[in-house]
């Protein structure tokens, strides 16, 4: 999965979907395969700074495959305290003899051994400025943590760092067209689930020790779908009311799109659009799933949707832009790898293009709600800045129903001056970074 995730640009989470679907492994045995998987990607800069001093031609000049196995081994030795140094290395050596020869097992056994002679955590280089001390600490590029520390000092970046490195909560949203919150909290404890409410929306569950929940009865009757807690206050900043004709532009897999239909009660109409036909399918499904004979979609690159659907027509319109993904890197530690401030530049252009078009199809009087899983301004605050300058009619609307706006008050997130955007960090809530926006247009 690793050598996958490296050199053919593989998704980590959708790997280790695949590859633990198929392995049978035990629930202990998957947990510790994903720890490994994540745990190695996640702390790549640290790991190879360390390696790098030891092994000659690091990285570069060492096979991927070597790459993989001594990262992978040092990661345990380092930050797992529950395998033996002797299994890591016995296990490193073994795979080592069977995949190469004699001479990678010695270079693997020589280095792994040294690491445990000499100390497995080496201190930091002394007086390193905060950014490239926090880069080599937390393991993030050092374009990352400097831009994080101009943006929120020395001690903030260093938190938001740090989360980014912490295991994500398994959180579900309840399907309030089949039950109540409340009465599925109390199934999944009589099935020995430890579940608690949410205390970011009163549709989400955050479980513990819980598995997977979509492999379960549960997910199978529509009764829950897996979400994170911040994901799950974008529908409710959209407040789409029964009866409503709501447009989520990028909709897949269906998220927010299932979440805002099951606020409407079945009621009114969710065009969910998304650009890939192959994602489509994936809308439906949850939409059957969850019993959502309102949710209709359709595959259209939301740069064109105005041509398709009458203007000023929708009561709300989502916009969940496609983004660089900075607030989800507990869940996709690759993004730290694989993106660059170029990206950002790239999607901000592309984001503004997409506001535009959005903002096309909302209703004198109606609201459009922007929102991404990023913690970059240029494509969040900056890009709504862009777009109300060149679009007097709209204005930001702070009326975000009071379910929402109360535990965001009490985290510090929005105060009183909240003028109607908020960055989520997932140092706040232990949720992704999220940023939202609400826009009203004039009558
Ligand atoms: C952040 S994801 C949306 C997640 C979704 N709202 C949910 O809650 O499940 C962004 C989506 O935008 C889609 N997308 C990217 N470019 C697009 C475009 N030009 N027009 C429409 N959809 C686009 C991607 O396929 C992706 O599914």
């Amino acid at each position: 999965m690793l050598l996958r995730v490296e050199e053919q640009g593989a998704f980590s989470g959708l790997e280790l979907n695949r590859v633990l679907t198929d392995a049978g492994l035990s629930r202990p045995d998957a947990a510790l395969a994903t720890e490994l998987v994540y745990g190695t990607i996640q702390r790549r800069l640290t790991i190879d700074h360390v390696l790098a001093a030891r092994v000659k031609g690091w990285p570069n000049k060492v096979e991927p495959w070597v790459r993989c196995l001594l990262r992978l081994s040092y990661y345990q030795l380092r930050w797992l305290d529950r395998v033996p140094a002797h299994a890591v290395t016995d296990e490193a050596v073994r795979i080592a003899k069977k995949r190469g020869h004699g001479g990678i097992a010695g270079l693997v056994n020589g280095t792994l051994r040294a690491l445990l002679r000499q100390g497995v955590t080496p201190p930091l280089p002394a007086g390193l400025p905060p950014a490239e001390r926090l880069s080599l600490a937390h393991s993030y590029p050092l374009w990352l943590a400097e831009r994080w520390v101009a943006a929120y000092g020395e001690g903030g970046a260093e938190a938001l760092m740090a989360a980014g490195n912490e295991p994500p909560h398994m959180s579900v949203r309840a399907n309030r067209l089949r039950g109540t919150r409340d009465a599925l909290l109390a199934e999944l404890a009589s099935a020995g689930v430890y579940a608690e409410p949410s205390k970011l929306s009163p549709d989400g569950i955050v479980a513990a020790r819980a598995g997977s929940l979509a492999q379960t009865p549960w997910y199978a009757s529509g009764r829950l779908s897996v979400q994170d807690e911040s994901s799950m206050l974008v529908a409710a900043v959209c407040d789409p009311q029964p009866g409503m004709n709501v447009l989520d532009c990028c909709a897949a897999p269906g998220g927010k799109a299932a979440h805002m239909a099951e606020r409407m009660a079945g009621e009114g109409r969710v065009t969910a659009n998304d650009v890939h036909p192959h994602k489509e399918a994936l809308i439906r499904e949850q939409a059957e799933r969850l019993g959502l004979p309102n949710v209709v979609t359709t595959v259209s690159d939301a740069l064109s949707l105005p041509e398709r659907i009458a203007p000023g027509s929708m009561d709300v319109v989502l916009l969940d832009a496609p983004c660089s993904g900075l607030g989800v890197i507990r869940r996709k530690p690759e993004i730290k790898w694989n993106k660059s401030a170029d990206d950002i530049a790239s999607l901000a252009s592309l984001q503004r293009r997409l506001l535009e078009s959005a903002s096309r199809m909302v209703k004198p009087g109606g609201r459009l709600v922007y929102s991404t899983c990023t913690i970059a301004p240029e494509e969040n605050e900056e890009a709504v800045r862009d777009f109300l300058n060149a679009h007097p009619d709209f204005r930001l609307d702070p009326a975000w129903p009071e379910e929402t706006l109360a535990p965001l008050r009490d985290a510090g997130v929005v105060d009183g001056d909240f003028a109607g955007m908020a960055q989520l960090l997932p140092q706040h809530f232990g949720s992704d970074g999220f940023f939202i926006a609400r826009l009203a247009r004039a009558d």
